[in-house]
């Protein structure tokens, strides 16, 4: 179905390729899994095989790409290639578009000639599948980042393209959510499309996995049956390393930092936020978790004032968030947003860092030293002048950490940190945590990601639809035991990591 010979690429920009002579065929219906560490070619290689670099990026190409056994230049441009090939990418935001849920997913329909019962019967085989029904009617920009990556998902499974490409597709979902990707992408296999999924964690997926390509820098390390890969990423770098820590269910000696007492938020008639009560103590490190569209996003935006109470009471250090002003709340606290991109606007890695110490009063060579050395923590030395957007989606995702560990803020908020990073990045990225929690910091994360939970958090906290349902510093600890246990357990499988 793709084969791709010798190919390599160059973005226009780099002087480095990111893909170097790869070659690789993928059969018509097969299931192919792509993975390897953050900025590895896993991005690129799928705008590759989605004739994407050919046709839109362009840069510098060598070797060939046939689709179908067509060389990939010969189509008539993405237009004739989307009939063929469906890919989500790795930034379900950038390709929502339209005013409605809905539009969002009949856009791709109109102009194919299907008949008007057609179209609405995909509509609702996708939004019933996507559990998206609900969001018919919302726009796009005001989801969650779960919906947001549900829509995405329905958009271009509604296509019923014979070659579909995940890229990074179910990172901000649920476990439950990813669950019904599975079984969708189980059936599709099933009915013979090809599929190709580029993940730094494709646990979920080596079930119904043919084969899996381990990229390196740009080249095939390795290519490996589903069986062979979980077998020797028990050992590999691959795996979280961490050691399991002790379980403590109450912090009660230290200082409030945070109190939150029957907070209410509101977007028109529905409640985000649903009475809400919470006290964080200085120097915790706790995990939210909850269900994608349970409020853990609404939650953290008012810790700086992004959000202020509809009804209720939010006080950070002391100063209660309705009557202190943006920029004397973020002194205090650091938020890294669940999107890197909307935090990214300047021209260099370095510019970045410097814009948040600067509008703090840090310059001169206090800031360089910060910028310095918050690039080095996140792992990012060297790429001081790159232009962000050039970065790989992880490497973006560190970039938004390094700018909030710059300015060293008592209070660091992370809203799904470990998106778009392997098991060993996201634990170097909690060590990092861990670090600055010793320094003093308190740390609040929101993750799906249940295997840091297990490493890492020491309060857990659960939300549901708007409501904290259970917290382990108030003992409630059984249900995140459970869970946690099913964590070892799967892994001890060396199965899916929830
Ligand atoms: N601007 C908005 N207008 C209307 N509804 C919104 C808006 N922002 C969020 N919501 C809704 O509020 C609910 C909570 O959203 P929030 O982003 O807090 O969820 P979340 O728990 O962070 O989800 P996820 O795990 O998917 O990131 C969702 O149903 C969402 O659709
Ligand atoms: N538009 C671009 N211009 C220049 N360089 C780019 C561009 N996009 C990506 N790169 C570089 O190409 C390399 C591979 O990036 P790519 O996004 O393919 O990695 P990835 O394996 O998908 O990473 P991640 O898991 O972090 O998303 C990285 O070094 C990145 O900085």
């Amino acid at each position: 179905m793709i084969e791709l010979r010798n190919l390599s690429y160059t973005y226009g920009t780099a002087e480095e390729p990111s893909l170097k002579n790869i070659n690789l065929k993928v059969k018509k219906g097969e299931l192919l899994l792509v993975t390897g560490h953050s900025a590895a070619g896993k991005t690129t290689l799928a705008l590759a095989m989605a004739g994407i670099l050919h046709h839109e990026i362009g840069g510098k190409i060598e070797g060939n790409l046939s689709f179908k056994n067509r060389d990939i230049k010969e189509f008539d441009g993405i237009k004739e290639l989307s009939r063929h090939t469906g890919m989500v990418f790795d930034d379900a935001e950038s390709q929502l578009i339209f005013t409605t849920v809905e539009e969002e997913i009949l856009s791709g329909l109109e102009n194919r000639g299907y008949s008007g019962k057609e179209i609405q019967r995909r509509l609702n085989e996708v939004m019933e599948l996507c559990e998206i029904g609900h969001l018919k009617e919302r726009a796009p920009h005001t989801l969650s980042g779960g919906q947001k990556q549900k829509v995405a998902l329905a958009a271009t499974l509604a296509l019923d393209t014979e070659v579909l490409i995940l890229d990074e597709a179910t990172a901000e979902l649920d476990t439950e959510a990813v669950r019904k990707v599975f079984s969708v992408l189980k059936r599709l296999k099933e009915a013979e499309k090809t599929i190709i999924i580029v993940d730094h964690n494709i646990e979920d997926f080596l079930e119904i996995g043919d084969r899996v390509v381990l990229l390196e820098k740009g080249e095939i390390k390795a290519i490996k049956s589903p069986a062979d890969f979980a077998a020797v990423s028990e050992d590999t770098d691959l795996t979280s390393k961490s050691s399991k820590k002790e379980y403590s269910c109450s912090q009660k000696e230290r200082q409030p930092v945070i109190s939150i007492k029957n907070l209410t938020q509101r977007y028109g008639e529905f409640n985000a936020l649903d009475n809400l009560d919470l006290e964080i103590r200085s120097g915790e490190l706790v995990a939210i978790l909850g269900e994608n569209g349970s409020g853990k996003t609404t939650l953290v935006k008012h810790l700086n004032g992004l959000l202020r109470p509809y009804s209720g009471n939010v006080s950070v250090k002391g100063l209660n968030t309705s009557l202190t002003p943006v920029n004397e709340l973020v002194k205090h606290t650091g938020l890294v947003f669940q999107n890197p991109d909307n935090m990214l606007f300047e021209d260099t890695v370095e510019a970045e860092v410097a814009f948040g110490l600067n509008n703090i009063g840090i310059t001169g060579s206090e800031a360089g030293d910060a910028i310095a050395r918050s690039l080095e923590l996140v792992n990012l030395k060297g790429k001081e002048k790159v232009f962000p957007r050039h970065l790989s989606r992880g490497e973006r995702q560190r970039l938004a950490v390094a700018c909030v560990i710059a300015m060293r803020p008592e209070l660091i908020i992370l809203d799904e940190p470990t998106t778009g990073l392997d098991a060993e990045e996201s634990d170097r990225m909690m060590q990092l945590m861990k670090r600055l929690q010793l320094e003093g910091h308190t740390i609040l994360m929101v993750t799906h990601n249940m295997q840091i939970v297990k490493d890492h958090a020491e309060r857990v906290i659960r939300m549901a639809s708007g409501k904290i349902v259970e917290d382990s510093a108030n003992g409630a600890c059984n249900s995140f035991k459970r869970n946690i246990k099913c964590v070892e357990e799967k892994c001890a499988e060396g199965g899916a990591i929830v």
